[in-house]
């Protein structure tokens, strides 16, 4: 059964804002939902919630491959001026869900001509594997039932509904570059995605 409970938190001072993190997890302590909050709860409010994949790439590297690096700077840029806001890094996400080891398999399947779907499927892998029910039950557990959810992954909005939670959407794209073009395109097309390569502006 799905455990999510509330491993640690401490104050975040951060060069774009102070915060408040929470670090949840299963029972064993084994990270999985780490929640970055600005201000507290305000019943008349919908926080605004980014939920973030993680990718060691785009978000430590700064690779170009794709606009994780840019979205998580954004994402934080703009928590940092909400009277309630909150990042979930969700660290169980590498890859789409497939892990750090699969996702660079999967680039190099990308290096011969394969889009980011078809190399995932090559390797006997879900094009997506995410799971967002510990998402949504680390927001629960912060007091939060109605959100504005920064996305243009409409599965991350289905999974929060299905869950229970009332969300409104903010866009949250539009990071392109030369080398992530192609890869926001088949988001676009194979994937479902709402214009992450086009007009879908940060905020
Ligand atoms: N398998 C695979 N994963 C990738 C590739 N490029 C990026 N990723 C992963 O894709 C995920 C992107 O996560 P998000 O930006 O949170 O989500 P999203 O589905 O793009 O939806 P948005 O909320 O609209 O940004 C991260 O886990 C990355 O590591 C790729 O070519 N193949």
């Amino acid at each position: 059964m799905l455990t999510t409970t509330l491993l640690a938190s401490c104050e975040l001072p951060t060069s774009y804002g102070d915060f408040t993190l929470h670090v949840f997890g299963d029972d064993d302590g084994r990270e999985d939902v780490i929640a970055l909050v600005r201000g507290g709860p305000d019943a008349h409010q919908q926080p605004l919630v980014r939920m973030h994949s993680a990718c060691f790439t785009g978000d430590i590297l700064a690779s170009l491959r794709c606009d994780c690096g840019p979205q998580l700077d954004t994402a934080v840029r703009l928590l940092a001026k909400e009277q309630h806001g909150i990042l979930l890094y969700l660290t169980r996400h590498e890859g789409r869900g497939i892990g750090l080891v699969n996702k660079i398999k999967a680039y190099a399947l990308q290096e011969k001509g394969m889009d980011t779907v078809a190399a995932n499927v090559h390797l006997g892998l879900p094009a997506d594997a995410r799971d967002y029910r510990a998402a949504a039950e680390a927001l629960r557990q912060l007091g939060v039932s109605h959100l504005r959810l920064a996305t243009n992954n409409p599965a991350k909005i289905e999974a929060l509904v299905n869950a229970g939670l009332s969300v409104e959407r903010v866009p949250h794209g539009g990071f392109v570059s030369a080398h992530n073009s192609e890869y926001l395109r088949i988001k676009d097309v194979l994937m479902g995605h709402l214009d992450s390569a086009g007009g879908g502006r940060a905020g």
